[in-house]
């Protein structure tokens, strides 16, 4: 069998030469060309396992090559050369279809590395198997999941940064495993970082790693979030929520793949595909001022948008019956009459995860598996309104688990989805003012008036956190963050 054929474009004969030779002994065949137009007709003659092209060159752009190949050879990956510092060129050719880049001055490491990365692409045996039809673990066969399946593919298949917008609970971290699953990068760890639940003094130690000796408690030198990932993907989840300085050393860490341990003299490269989610409008924050332009940029290769469930409630019976049977097995449990028109009624103001949830508690109150319109408890929530729980019903307050996380909670995947209970340590409820008077602490009675009303919203919905959220016109992320902050615990399960 042949090597697998590389086409590498640069007018530099000696950049040309340093890169055929580091990838003649790679084991691969090479071919050169030293402008658009021979490497053209040399894409019109043969197959390539990957194209890597420089930017400028004397009769046009890099870009164009980008496009061509892009739309033209659509199983044959191609990266760029980018001059050093010029991460537009690097943003603008990834947008184009690019499928990774290198910075000049090539660092030999990175180019074997994204050389192999691209090869498992056009490599048909080492893809990893998707099921078929698409995706597995997403469900739904409504137009709008059929799309995103098809976008989902498409993007598995390159190394740009993805940003995910999506309702709470509409799936994008689902959405990012299912890119990460499908991608070259499948054997790899992929690590989901809830960016709104790591206190900032320690946001750059949970990123980077520390050095033994690095700070107080620094006993042992750790790795951070970028390590744990590195061949893999990142994903930080909540990314509006990271503050402004975070922001700063996310950027650097992003353009230069590398990171910098704290306590260390030395950076060591990193190579993570990086997958943004958050609820929130990114481009109004960057307005607002609350997100960097420059970060937004560079996040924002490539979008993805979840759409909400109540838009796609075709997609409900598909839904009902994959979760009840992974509740209550096969045919463990079924819906009685109404059950699927009640809930195409409802809004679903926390999607899919909320589909669950409702399920669950249904579940417990069904008799013999049989749920019925009562047990769904959403009783007057029409489309539009919030769902409403009978105070005192006393529901199960388990929600179902997402997938683990690769590194430990808290700062990992925010998967302790479980009710939240006062626990024994509450303090008294926050004491009312009279007209004049003022508290002797602002910051601690405020804190504990949100913690009154937080624990009053948890104990009118039975510690469901998603409908507690929607109660106080808050996402369940902030939610989470608040209880997290004011120190609302979850009970035993
Ligand atoms: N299309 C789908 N098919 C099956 N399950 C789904 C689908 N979409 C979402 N889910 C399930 O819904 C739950 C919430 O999904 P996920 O955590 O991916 O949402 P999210 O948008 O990341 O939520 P958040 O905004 O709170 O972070 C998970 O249990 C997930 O498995």
């Amino acid at each position: 069998m042949s090597s697998p054929r590389i086409l590498v474009v640069d007018d530099e004969p000696d950049l040309r030469e340093l890169l055929e030779i580091t990838l003649l002994k790679m084991g691969l065949d090479v071919d050169g060309a030293a402008t658009v137009r021979e490497a053209r007709a040399l894409l019109g003659q043969k197959a390539y396992a990957l194209v890597l092209t420089d930017m400028r060159l004397p009769d046009g752009l890099g870009l164009e090559l980008v496009r061509e190949v892009a739309t033209n050879h659509k199983s044959t990956p191609i990266a760029v050369i980018t001059a050093y510092g010029s991460a537009e060129n690097a943003v603008v050719a990834l947008k184009a279809g690019a499928f990774d880049y290198v910075s000049k001055p090539v660092v030999l490491d990175d180019l074997r590395a994204m050389v192999r990365s691209a090869l498992k692409l056009s490599d048909p045996g080492a893809q990893p198997a998707a099921a078929p039809g698409g995706t597995s673990r997403m469900i739904g066969a409504s137009p709008a999941m059929q799309a995103l399946r098809a976008q989902i593919a498409r993007l598995a298949r390159s190394q740009a940064p993805i940003a995910i917008n999506g309702e709470s609970g509409s799936g994008k971290e689902l959405a990012a495993r299912e890119i990460h699953a499908q991608s070259a990068r499948a054997g790899k760890p992929f690590v989901a970082v809830n960016c709104g639940a790591i206190p900032e003094a320690l946001m750059e130690a949970e990123f980077f790693g520390y050095r033994k000796g690095a700070f107080t408690g620094a006993n042992d030198e750790r790795d951070g979030f970028f390590q744990a990932a590195n061949g893999g993907t990142l994903m930080l989840d909540e990314v509006a929520d990271l503050p402004l300085a975070m922001q700063v050393k996310l950027l650097r860490a992003i353009q230069e793949r590398r990171v910098r341990k704290i306590g260390a003299t030395a950076e060591e490269p990193v190579d993570v595909r990086i997958i943004s989610a958050t609820h929130k409008d990114l481009a109004k924050c960057v307005e607002n001022g609350s997100f960097r332009q420059d970060l937004f940029y560079r996040l924002n290769v490539i979008e993805l948008t979840l759409p909400p469930l109540r838009e796609r409630l075709d997609d409900l019976p598909l839904l009902v019956d994959a979760i009840l049977a992974r509740l209550a097995g096969p045919g463990g449990a079924r819906l009685g009459p109404g059950v699927l028109d009640a809930l195409r009624s409802y809004a679903f103001p926390g999607n899919v995860r909320e589909l669950e949830n409702v399920l669950e508690r249904a579940l417990a109150f069904a008799d013999d598996g049989v749920i019925e319109v009562g047990d769904l408890l959403l009783k007057g929530a029409k489309s539009g309104d919030a769902a409403v729980v009978p105070q005192g019903a006393a529901a199960p307050v388990a929600q179902v688990v997402t997938t683990a996380p690769v590194l430990p909670a808290p700062f990992a995947a925010p998967d302790e989805e479980r009710g939240a209970a006062p626990d024994a340590a509450t303090p008294p409820p926050a004491q009312p003012l009279s007209a004049d008077a003022l508290p002797s602490n602002l910051p601690d009675y405020l804190s504990q008036v949100e913690r009154d009303i937080i624990l009053r919203a948890l104990n009118q919905t039975q510690f469901n956190r998603t409908q507690a959220a929607s109660l106080l016109g808050i996402s369940v992320r902030q939610l989470r963050y608040q209880m997290q902050k004011l120190d609302i615990h979850a009970p035993e399960p």
